[in-house]
């Protein structure tokens, strides 16, 4: 990739061996650092990636956050398969097994804040769940994109199939997973899995242009969007963020304050002055 014009700085003291973590204009970035496995990730992968998006959800600075990988050649290849055990996951350097990829989605999903895939190269196996889970997907011409799983005696059920027939239907999604064929860019944007593809030097400029824009509207607005977009195909558990979201908000009222104020005052809270609209 070209040498950046944006003003990366790091975005934590934190130090970290697997990724890079940093952000600019409001936006925190983290890159899969293992370029020469075209970024599979392994347990402790994950676990950064989690604590990068811990800090970049805690950081009011940040209002969007692109995850990528290093180098031109791929997003992200999935599980680092030179790493996987007998024991039903990915060995640790404790040689202690995980599946933790689940987790990271899962905190995708309910980050209050926009993620945006930026693709260059491989997004295949578990690294094409990974931008699937993303809010947005930018893609450079050069991005392909499959999944491997039956032919490599691994499957993502969960998001990684609900996910993908949500976003390219279900005759599609069912190609994708049974057949394990590779798509370019182009067949990609055809087909719904990204929002837009670019030229490789145009990658950066374009995923930042497309974060300046959010980062432009409310973040009630987006944080809520978020979550209503996620709900139903979260279950309980997206009702629950969603649902979250009106309890912050309700604390802000007068009329939400007023309990508080009541049980500390010890005295019967009055919620008569507070209008039941229509
Ligand atoms: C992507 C390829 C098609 C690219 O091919 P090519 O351009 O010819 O490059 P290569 O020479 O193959 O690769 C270069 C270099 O990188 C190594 N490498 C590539 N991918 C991986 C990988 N995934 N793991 C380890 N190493 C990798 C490759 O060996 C080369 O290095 P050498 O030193 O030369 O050996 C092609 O690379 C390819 O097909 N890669 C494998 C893609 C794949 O099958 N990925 C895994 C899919 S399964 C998965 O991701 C499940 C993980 C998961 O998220 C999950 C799912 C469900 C429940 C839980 C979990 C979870 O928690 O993990």
């Amino acid at each position: 990739m070209t040498t950046s014009p944006i003003a990366w700085k790091p975005a934590s003291d934190q130090k970290f061996q697997d990724i890079l973590f940093d952000k600019a204009e409001g936006v925190a970035r983290i890159t899969i650092n293992r370029p020469e496995r075209h970024n599979a990730f392994r347990p402790e992968t994950l676990d950064e990636m989690m604590t990068a998006l811990h800090l970049a959800r805690l950081d009011p600075e940040v209002g969007a956050i692109i995850l990528t990988g290093a180098g031109d050649k791929a997003f992200c290849s999935g599980g680092d398969q030179k790493i996987r055990g007998e024991d039903g996951g990915y060995r640790d350097s404790h040689g202690v097994n995980h599946l933790n990829a689940l987790d990271l989605q899962r905190m995708i999903r309910t980050l209050p804040k926009p993620v945006v895939a930026m693709v260059a190269g491989w997004a295949i196996g578990g690294g094409h769940v990974l931008h699937l889970v993303c809010d947005l997907t930018i893609a450079a011409e050069n991005a392909r994109f499959g999944q491997t799983g039956p032919k490599v005696g691994s499957f993502d059920a969960g998001y990684g199939a609900g996910l993908m027939s949500r976003a390219v239907g279900l005759k599609k999604a069912k190609e994708i997973w049974f057949l394990c064929r590779q798509y370019d860019a182009k067949e990609a944007l055809e087909m719904g899995l990204v929002n837009t593809v670019v030229p490789l030097e145009r990658l950066e400029e374009e995923t930042m242009q497309w974060c300046r824009e959010m980062l432009r509207h409310s973040p009630t607005a987006l944080r809520v969007l978020k979550a209503g977009f996620n709900a139903d195909s979260d279950g309980l558990a997206g009702v629950q963020e969603l649902a979250g979201n009106a309890t912050a908000l309700f604390y802000m009222t007068q009329e939400g304050q007023e309990g508080r104020d009541a049980f500390v005052e010890k005295r019967p809270p009055d919620f008569s002055k507070f209008t039941r609209r229509p």
